[in-house]
């Protein structure tokens, strides 16, 4: 079988750590015909305008999968979760000094620079009883609810697209991207990847950043998987 389509993360897997482009993994996404689902914790308006500047589809997967466009130019479907977010910051700013990121663009998630004690928050949240989760990219902390994920938001990505979440590869680097490579039917995790993407990687590239990504890729190939 042939995978007819790919997923991949932005942050730490087309980029390098200071979140620059690497040029191997937009050479290699670009170099076949596959569609290329770009899969981010990031705001929309940031997917689109990199989807725009890779050359690369519409449709897309924001804010960790609690927003998912159909494509550009057209009304995105947007999950409604912020309220327990929201909660959730009030009660933990006035335990820490926290800075919100991008907080007027932010439609479903709360996302937060990394410079409190996140276990200390994650107790604190468990003990009054929310049920949001809290989890550290290596470039930003989110506040999300547990209902969406990039897995879920594969799923809505393959219906409007007509395909099935098993037709996809996924590609991270981090715990934001498990569930979407769980769902996905092949898993690529790039050599800098967070341990829990271990168990649910089908390849683990040596090569960080986007050489990594490029090397799952080629790997898929030499098989014609892709
Ligand atoms: O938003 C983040 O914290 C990381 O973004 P990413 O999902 O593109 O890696
Ligand atoms: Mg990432």
């Amino acid at each position: 079988m042939k995978f007819k389509a790919i997923a991949v993360d932005i942050d730490g897997t087309i980029t390098f750590r200071d979140r620059s482009l690497d040029l191997v993994a937009i050479d290699s996404l670009r170099s076949h015909d596959v569609p290329v689902v770009l899969s981010t914790g990031n705001i929309l308006c940031y997917a689109h305008a990199a989807a725009r500047l890779i050359g690369v589809g519409g449709i897309v997967i924001a804010e960790n999968g609690g927003i998912v466009s159909p494509g550009f130019d057209t009304v995105p479907i947007v999950s409604e979760y912020m309220i327990e977010c929201q909660q959730a910051f009030d009660l933990l700013s006035g335990k820490f000094e926290l800075t919100k990121l991008d907080p007027e663009h932010r439609k479903t998630e709360i996302v937060l620079r990394r410079n409190f004690d996140l276990e200390l928050a994650r107790q604190i949240l468990y003990d009054h009883g929310f049920n949001v989760e809290i989890i550290d990219t290596h470039f930003a902390i989110h506040i999300k609810s547990r209902e969406v994920n990039k897995g879920t938001g594969l799923i809505k990505v393959a219906e409007l697209m007509g395909l099935k979440p098993k037709d996809f590869v996924a590609i991270g680097d981090s715990v934001n991207d498990v569930e979407m490579l769980e769902v996905a039917g092949f898993g690529i995790a790039v050599g800098n990847r967070d341990p829990e993407l271990r168990s649910v990687a089908d390849y683990t590239a040596t090569l960080p950043y986007g050489a990594g990504a490029a090397e799952g890729i080629a790997y898929l190939r030499g098989r014609s998987l892709i």
